[in-house]
């Protein structure tokens, strides 16, 4: 990122609350008004009041100063009111954004990327752009407006002084740009470790398991070790940087100060200053060295900003589902007379997946999609409710191309039960009913057609059970059951799509289920990826896959004579149909 689009970014940060930020550099300006004041109030003090011993004087300047004071102090509420208000939101806002963003991203993004490092990124992220809302990063110009106002009230006091204080600007400036530049890089590192840390914690929770039985968990913690290691060597460099500058800041502070009280003597003896004009000239210093402190302050906290606006630039500018301009809205009414794949192809990192896939599915169709593992039954799937687009060729309804549609409105007229499926931590009614458009009855009947009615009625809380993170509380076929429930529970839908719905349940489970898929006309079209000969003996039409390529499409007779793989394959799972009916009974 160049350093103008940084600052583009930022002003478009701040530019919803634009009129808050004027309000607060008004008042700054106001309050930083009675700090010159101050000092000029003290000199008259000393000068008058103490020096020639003038009481009544003396006591009207120390009321002037506690009336500044007081003044400052109320413009200060006001000031906290406005910047309260701009400190809450702009997290809020990045937050909003983030997650709107995250619904919206494409499905692959995920594929790709440890959920753990995704959310510790944008957590990171948005605090260290959110630290742009520090006050004194919004009224930065302020700063340069005291720095200016303070130099000018020093020539007035005392010019040749004030020469003195203005060479040691640029030195303490130079050094500051310098050590950005290293706090920059050195801060791109930090956030790379700690992306790796969190892809570390991640894998860890989630491979637990596989930690503990295989006995890896000294070679997790070497690997760890690794990366705290290069970390705290990163964080110690950084503190390094940090301590430079302060220990530059404090020996030009000092040196300066010395200065001043060396030559400020020389200037009383010939009379050039008066006492009160050196203390004056040295409150006055510090209100441009304060000012010129933060601006380097600001500098150092940009090193941080820098990198983790980019990042989350790049997060939010990925590519997102975001409908075509013309897309229609693929209605309710409209009826589904046929899907149709033209030429399709899809490649996944540039390996094809599928190649040149051509078939049709009709109005009223059972039609089964088989392979072996990795023929691409499960990239069909993705096509077809647009979690990936095709590389090559278009897949058509009614002889529209599906991305003609709204994401939205065409994916509702799908009913999808996917091989992974999640289930929230929530109760088994509410992870059916997600869409809270179901009665409790509807609830029920969904389950008794997924078979998952007789297992809940023996949970502690029955349809209120709660079921833990992704179901943790329950079997595998229990899971899956309260997944197809969910799946045969939404309302409008016409086309039923099942990935190997019912891969985990036990044969008569299973049986019972097909038994009533086959009879139900619920459905324009039902689309089933399953390798149960009893099933594909009887649906309409088999679309047989091999290594990403259409092999043959037919009823189960006709592939059963033409494709001796297709044999072979359905022979073999016969055999192990027998056994699992045998292991039933
Ligand atoms: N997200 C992905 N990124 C890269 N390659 C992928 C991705 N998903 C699938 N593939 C590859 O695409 C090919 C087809 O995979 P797909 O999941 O469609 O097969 P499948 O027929 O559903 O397999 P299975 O029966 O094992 O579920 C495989 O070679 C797989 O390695």
């Amino acid at each position: 990122m160049k350093h103008n689009d940084l600052w583009i970014s930022i002003r478009e940060l701040f530019h919803p609350y634009r009129k808050n930020i004027w309000i607060i550099s008004i008042v700054m300006l106001i309050t930083s008004g009675g700090s010159f004041l101050t000092p000029w109030l003290t000199k008259q003090l000393i000068d008058i009041g103490i020096i020639k011993m003038d009481f009544s004087l003396a006591m009207q300047y120390v009321g002037l100063i506690f009336l500044v004071f007081l003044i400052q102090q109320i413009f200060g509420v006001v000031q906290f009111h406005y910047y309260k208000e701009v400190s809450v939101r702009v997290p809020y806002d990045l937050n909003n954004r983030a997650c709107k963003h995250v619904l919206s991203i494409r499905t692959k993004f995920f594929k790709d990327r440890n959920f753990s490092v995704v959310m510790s990124e944008l957590f990171q992220d948005i605090a260290n752009i959110s630290s742009l809302t520090d006050t004194q990063f919004l009224t930065s110009f302020v700063n340069l407006f005291k720095i200016f106002a303070g130099m000018a009230a020093l020539f007035y006091i005392n010019w040749k002084l004030t020469l003195v204080m203005i060479a040691t600007i640029p030195i303490k400036m130079l050094i500051s740009s310098l050590l950005y530049k290293k706090q920059v890089e050195i801060y791109k590192i930090i956030m790379r470790l700690q992306s790796h840390f969190s892809a570390w914690l991640g894998d860890a929770i989630s491979g637990i398991v596989e930690i503990k039985v295989w006995g890896i968990i000294g070679n997790r913690i070497t690997k760890l070790k690794v990366n705290l290691e290069e970390s705290k060597n990163a964080k110690s460099k950084l503190m390094f940087y940090g301590y430079v500058d302060n220990l530059s800041s404090s020996f030009m502070t000092i040196m300066f100060t010395c200065a001043l009280y060396l030559y400020g003597a020389w200037l009383i003896q010939k009379n050039e200053i008066s006492i009160g004009g050196l203390v004056a000239f040295i409150s006055y210093s510090s209100l441009v060295f304060e000012p010129i402190s933060i601006i380097s302050y600001l500098i150092t906290q940009l090193s941080s900003v820098k990198p983790a606006f980019e990042r989350f630039l790049r997060f939010i500018g990925t590519d997102a589902e975001i409908d075509k301009p013309d897309a229609v809205e693929l209605s309710d009414s409209t009826p589904i007379n046929e899907i149709k794949f033209e030429n399709v192809s899809l490649a996944y990192d540039h390996e094809k997946a599928l190649d040149q896939v051509n078939f049709t599915i009709q109005q009223g169709e059972k039609v089964a999609i088989i392979g072996l593992n990795g023929s691409g039954k499960s990239s069909i799937v993705n096509l077809l409710l647009r979690f990936y687009e095709p590389t090559e060729g278009s897949i058509k309804i009614n002889d529209n191309d599906i991305r003609e549609y709204t994401f939205e409105s065409y994916r509702s007229v799908w009913s999808l039960m996917a091989q992974d499926n999640y289930l929230f931590n929530d109760t088994v009614a509410n992870n059916i009913n997600i869409s809270d458009e179901l009665t409790m009855k509807g609830i029920s009947e969904s389950c008794k057609k997924s078979g998952a009615y007789s297992f809940i009625q023996e949970l502690p809380d029955k349809m209120d059970t709660r079921v833990g993170y992704n179901g943790a509380k329950l079997s595998g076929g229990q899971k899956q059951k309260i997944a197809l429930a969910r799946t045969l529970a939404r309302n409008n839908t016409k086309i039923l799509l099942l990935d190997e719905a019912t891969s985990s349940y036990d044969y008569y489970s299973e049986q019972i289920f097909n038994e009533e898929l086959l009879l139900s006309s619920r459905y324009t079209m039902t689309i089933i990826i399953t390798h149960r000969s009893e099933l594909l003996k009887r649906l309409d039409k088999i679309i047989y896959l091999h290594g990403g390529k259409v092999v043959g499409i037919g009823n189960f007779d006709e592939l059963y004579t033409s494709q001796e793989s297709f044999r072979d394959m359905i022979t073999a799972t016969q055999k192990e149909e027998k056994q699992n009916a045998i292991y039933a009974f």
